[in-house]
């Protein structure tokens, strides 16, 4: 049995960080994530105003009510869509000028649905290249609150952003959403407001939010299910046993059901109130699976589906079209590299196994989980190389180091 520390998870070091600087006080967070998306967030919240004083073990955010102390601030989100959706709703509580701009790669991602609701709110948005994307300029003036309709049909990060910056607007929030992608993200969102102390209440598609502001806390960040995700999936592969200490039942990260989808083509599975562990059995059969809610463990699937025993087909998964990259024909591009049949579709990709998948170089595309993915192919393709090994950066700096050793106890 192997025990994988698994860093912290993205989308929550994110939310607490919004959180701890929205509270009046100071917060204390418990092993966040130490990578490139969350080092943005915390430099943006510095450039609002809000002191983020890292250590390797927790991170003390000193919070403030009312909006960013800056009256002006240039946010350079690198390529993390959490920076660019959730912190111009903080800004947005502020008085005065505060400019986003990022990577090529995030500015070619959408925003135009966020920046519309904001629009609605009263609140001034300036695209200056292309609308709906970033660069913007928001001119803010504190929030009234109030009843808007958005469309989350693209990412839930929109209704995230809106729903985070809900207690912060004078009267609250009612927010009408049609077409909600990425749901366990949104349930994320919620319970971690409430534990900042916030009332939200979700009935079918309108979400409420009360006024009344956050509260400091001390809150520990679960380790990252999507990360996990290519530890379980190597288990599997191989037939091995991981275990990921800090995420079992109750966890409040979605994507820890790859381990079931897992689990249906054949692994066991093991789930504790404080871990999981994934054993491979030599069997991995072929799946229809239906990944909406968990689309960032999509590029995992189609990297281990060649050795399955029959067709993998993943449905309703458009929205990773948008993402680092078009992860649906960059996941096809790269398993026909390896000599493998794919079909692809406006939102599913199937992968027809048949003879053993050759050696290749993955075409990373910036995107963090095209590299870890087919690193989990490697496992049992010798000669897969990577065009890119930095990009893992994003999420995961570690991630090769932490790869090889896991190699070397496995004596892969
Ligand atoms: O809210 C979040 O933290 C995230 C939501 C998801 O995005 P979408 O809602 O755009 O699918 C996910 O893919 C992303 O990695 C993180
Ligand atoms: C889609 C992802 O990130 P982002 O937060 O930039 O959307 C991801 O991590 O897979």
């Amino acid at each position: 049995m192997t025990s994988v520390p698994i860093p912290g998870s993205k989308s929550l070091t994110a939310r607490a960080l919004f959180l701890a600087a929205a509270a009046e006080g100071t917060t204390i967070l418990r092993r966040p994530l130490l990578a490139d998306d969350t080092e943005a967030f915390a430099e943006g919240l510095e450039r609002l105003g809000y002191p983020v004083e890292r250590g390797p073990e927790h991170w003390r955010i000193t919070g403030r009510r009312g909006g960013p102390a800056a009256g002006s601030a240039d946010i350079y989100c690198r390529d993390g869509a959490t920076v660019a959706r959730f912190l111009p709703g903080l800004a947005a509580t502020g008085r005065g000028t505060y400019r986003f701009d990022a990577s090529e790669q995030l500015r070619r991602r959408p925003l135009g649905p966020l920046t519309e609701a904001l629009r609605q709110l009263g609140v001034s948005v300036r695209h200056q290249g292309a609308e709906g994307h970033l660069p913007m300029e928001l001119v803010a003036d504190g929030v009234k609150g109030g009843e808007i309709v958005l469309d989350a049909g693209l990412s839930s990060q929109y209704l995230t952003a809106l729903l985070l910056l809900g207690p912060l607007t004078a009267e609250g929030l009612r927010i009408t959403v049609t077409g909600l992608v990425s749901v366990p993200y949104v349930e994320i969102t919620m319970a971690m407001m409430r534990s900042f102390g916030a009332e939200v209440t979700r009935d079918g598609d309108v979400f409420t939010v009360a006024p009344g502001g956050y509260r400091a806390t001390e809150y520990a960040i679960e380790p990252d299910a999507s990360t996990a995700s290519y530890f379980f999936a190597a288990a599997a592969l191989t037939g091995r046993e991981i275990t990921v200490p800090g995420l079992g039942r109750g966890a409040l990260q979605g994507d820890l059901r790859f381990a079931e989808v897992l689990g249906e083509m054949g692994a066991r599975i093991r789930m504790t109130d404080d871990d999981t562990t994934v054993t491979g059995t030599g069997v991995l059969r072929g799946i229809t699976v239906n990944m909406r809610d968990i689309s960032d463990t999509m590029p995992t699937l189609a990297a281990i589906a060649p050795f399955a025993s029959g067709p993998v087909r993943i449905e309703d998964v458009y929205n990773t079209r948008i993402k680092e990259c078009d992860r649906l024909e960059a996941a096809a591009g790269n398993l026909r590299r390896l000599g493998v049949e794919v079909a692809t579709g406006r939102d599913w990709i199937e992968i027809r196994p048949g003879a053993a998948p050759v050696a290749a170089e993955i075409a990373c595309h910036r995107d963090h989980r095209m590299a870890m993915s087919f690193s989990v192919t490697g496992l049992r393709t010798p000669g897969i190389t990577l065009d890119d090994p930095g990009c893992v950066k994003k999420t995961f700096p570690q991630f090769h180091q932490v790869f090889r050793e896991l190699r070397t106890a496995w004596r892969l």
